[in-house]
């Protein structure tokens, strides 16, 4: 058995700061709770009802019921995340209403451990007492440093976390390093889904002993679902919260479990061959059963027993105390430590930053090589026509690369990056706006370093327009298509449920931007019912820019045009660059138009990329996202469990947590 260390006691109230000796001690309550959420045709869905339940300080519950029976959806109700269906009844909080600050006392452990995988349990959890606790370095310092030895990680501290395809952690590391992520705001309420689940008999006998030693020790009050445990596991939980069809079965101490089951409702011991807790799942879920387990309980003498079980109470000034912020540390802060913990994510991510850079110089050289000097002018400064289609060319495939090789790591990192997001917006880490701006800044950052380890042999090889200060314009164009890019993988990965549909997604968007831009089909053989494709395309302005950069000025040596009989040259054939633009519908005077456009782009992008992920976490209109998500996605299938489980999931803003939750909601 590990054995937990107390975090010490370094409380200060100015600052919030955290420690549970110093932090109330919280008894929950629900009365006559329900739960619903909406049905097919107007209809609702109860998924709990009429729940009367206490979980008392310093005590450990195991939340257990058939698959379906609800658990999920009461620590939802409980956590504060369940703001898609409605919560009728009552939850207290040391018999008040939920405070404001109750995610600042209260923390959810999800049953995924959503870690960044290249970055070490310390620096995960540097990054998280940045993020939560507004005290000084030192003892931010200090508190990880306890919350690492409380969980017995401080000789993994420096361990790789890994994931599925990197060995790092094992999966009770793993778990102990989600626990320890939430117990850095020393919670007083701690809610766990499923921590047990993945794990072998020893890890899950681990992780139970530290949260049975959590409980006890520092008095938190610990609320776990958990499926098919051991004996051994399920013996150390102090309470027991027994679910069939949102309702309740069984509520009281683990140590009157059998007896309850061996009298009323079954009158027969469990069969000594069999886990207690394997047989009472079994009858629960026995569908030639006559007994009706609910009433059975409901007219059981432990069941009054259990509604009048001690309550905590605030002490004096503790309440005050907890509704005072909603965030520990200021938006500004929550921005650079996110922009931070990213750029770190990225450069210790070697497949991602030196593979990604190294892939870049390749491809611009590998491009560079295939077109080399065809751009290039001879002895005379002049240009001839067999320059202009490679030259074009390669624009075009910088131009595609930029936006490309951005948009598909954005959208493919999003599954990550998205539940990590839940996660700690659930639990009140940040807002959403310094998280949106410190991914897409991040994003377009490294991106466009990597667009320009690319452009720049393309250009040198190609021999592209030298004229001074051409090649940063050049630059410049391949570092707003990369935000761009970014934006949209934003966009794109926030609406999507997987990679998959991702896919599905990206091209049917980007292949007309690409086909009407004016290059794949010049300018003048577009059908004019696609006209409107060509001037939405930011392929369009970008490669506008690039053509006027490119043959502003030129001279084409080669174009004698035949004399013919009837006037009409058989060749099209251009003097000056400023004849080729026009040809192509572009204008010197267009630079203007061309940038004002793109930043445009750039902004509707950004924007619809923040509105998707606000409604993603919950936020707005969650419709949004089922709406368009859905209509877009259509035929792509394979969501509509996952969105459920998502839009169960949803997020609420802490300062929603006002009014919640209490009385009838
Ligand atoms: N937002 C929702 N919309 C529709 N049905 C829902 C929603 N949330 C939960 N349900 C339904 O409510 C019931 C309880 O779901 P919940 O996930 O809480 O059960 P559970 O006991 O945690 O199940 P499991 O053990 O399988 O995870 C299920 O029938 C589920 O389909």
């Amino acid at each position: 058995m590990e054995e937990v260390q107390q975090i010490p006691s370094r409380l200060d109230k100015r600052n919030h700061s955290v420690d549970m000796r110093d932090s109330p001690r919280c008894t929950l309550r629900t009365s006559k709770m329900s739960y619903s959420v909406p049905g097919p045709k107007g209809t609702r869905k109860t998924i709990l009802s009429n729940l009367d339940l206490v979980f008392e300080q310093a005590s450990l519950t195991a939340l257990m019921g058939p698959s379906g029976a609800g658990k999920t959806s009461l620590l939802s109700v409980l956590s504060g995340n369940a703001p898609s269906g409605s919560v009728t009844g009552s939850v207290l909080v040391n018999e008040k209403p939920s405070p404001r600050g109750f995610k600042r006392i209260s923390a959810l452990v999800p049953q995924d451990d959503v870690l960044l995988s290249s970055l070490t349990p310390l620096e995960s959890l540097n990054f998280a007492a940045r993020l939560r606790l507004d005290v000084s370095a030192s003892e931010r310092s200090e508190q990880v440093n306890a919350v690492l030895s409380s969980l017995s990680l401080t000789s993994h501290k420096d361990t790789l976390i890994g994931s599925v395809d990197k060995r790092g952690l094992s999966g009770g590391q793993r778990k102990r390093v989600s626990i320890a992520l939430e117990l850095l705001i020393n919670p007083s309420i701690l809610f766990l889904d499923e921590p047990t689940s993945g794990l072998d008999s020893k890890m899950a006998e681990d992780v139970t002993s530290i949260l049975m030693s959590l409980a006890h020790d520092q008095g938190r009050t610990i609320i776990c679902t958990i499926h098919q445990p051991s004996y051994r596991i399920f013996s150390s939980f102090d309470n027991l919260v027994l679910l069939s069809s949102g309702k309740v079965v069984f509520a009281n101490t683990v140590a009157n479990t059998e007896n309850y089951f061996s009298s009323n409702p079954l009158n027969s011991p469990p069969p000594n061959n069999e886990n207690p807790v394997d047989f009472y799942m079994r009858i629960l879920q026995d569908s030639d059963s006559t007994v009706d387990f609910p009433s059975a309980w409901l007219a059981s003498p432990l069941n009054a027993k259990n509604k009048l079980a001690t309550v905590g109470r605030w002490g004096p000034g503790e309440l005050e105390f907890v509704n005072r912020k909603a965030y520990a540390v200021s938006r500004l802060r929550q921005f650079w430590v996110l922009f931070h913990r990213f750029c770190v994510d990225y450069v210790k991510d070697k497949t991602k930053f030196i593979g990604g850079a190294g892939l870049k110089v390749t491809v611009g050289v590998m491009i560079g090589v295939v077109w080399l000097n065809q751009a290039k002018p001879d002895g005379d400064g002049k240009h001839t026509q067999d320059s202009i289609f490679p030259t074009q060319g390669a624009l075009f495939v910088c131009l595609f690369s930029s936006v490309m090789d951005t948009l598909f790591p954005t959208v493919m990192v999003m599954p990550t990056t998205k539940s990590l997001l839940l996660r700690e917006y659930k639990n009140g880490v940040y807002s959403l706006p310094p998280y949106f701006f410190a991914q897409l800044l991040a994003n377009v950052f490294f991106q466009t370093v990597n667009s320009v380890l690319m452009g720049v042999p393309i250009y040198l090889l190609v021999g592209l327009n030298m004229a001074r200060w051409r090649i940063f314009v050049f630059l410049g164009c391949l570092t707003v298509m990369s935000s761009i890019g970014a934006a949209l993988g934003l966009f794109i990965g926030s609406l999507v449920e997987n990679t998959q549909q991702a896919q599905q997604v990206v091209m049917p968007t980007l292949v007309p931007l690409e086909l009407f831009s004016g290059y794949i089909i010049p300018y003048d053989k577009i059908p004019d019912w696609s006209l409107w494709i060509y001037h939405i395309s930011f392929f369009a302005y970008a490669l506008s820019l690039l053509e006027i950069n490119q043959f502003e000025g030129v001279v084409f040596s080669d174009c004698v045009v035949p004399d013919v009989p009837d006037g009409t040259c058989p060749i099209v054939c251009f003097e000056t660059g400023e004849d080729l633009l026009e040809s192509m519908n572009v204008y010197v005077t267009d630079v203007g138009k061309d940038i004002l456009a793109l930043a445009v782009t750039f902004s509707a992008l950004a924007g619809c990329g923040y509105y998707a992920m606000r409604s993603l976490v919950g936020g707005w209109d969650g419709g949004f996202r089922n709406g368009f998500a859905g209509g877009l996605l259509g035929g792509c299938g394979g969501g509509g469990e996952e969105r459920r489980g998502e839009s169960e999931s949803e997020s609420r803003k802490v300062e929603d947590l006002k009014v919640p939750l209490v009385g009838t909601v």
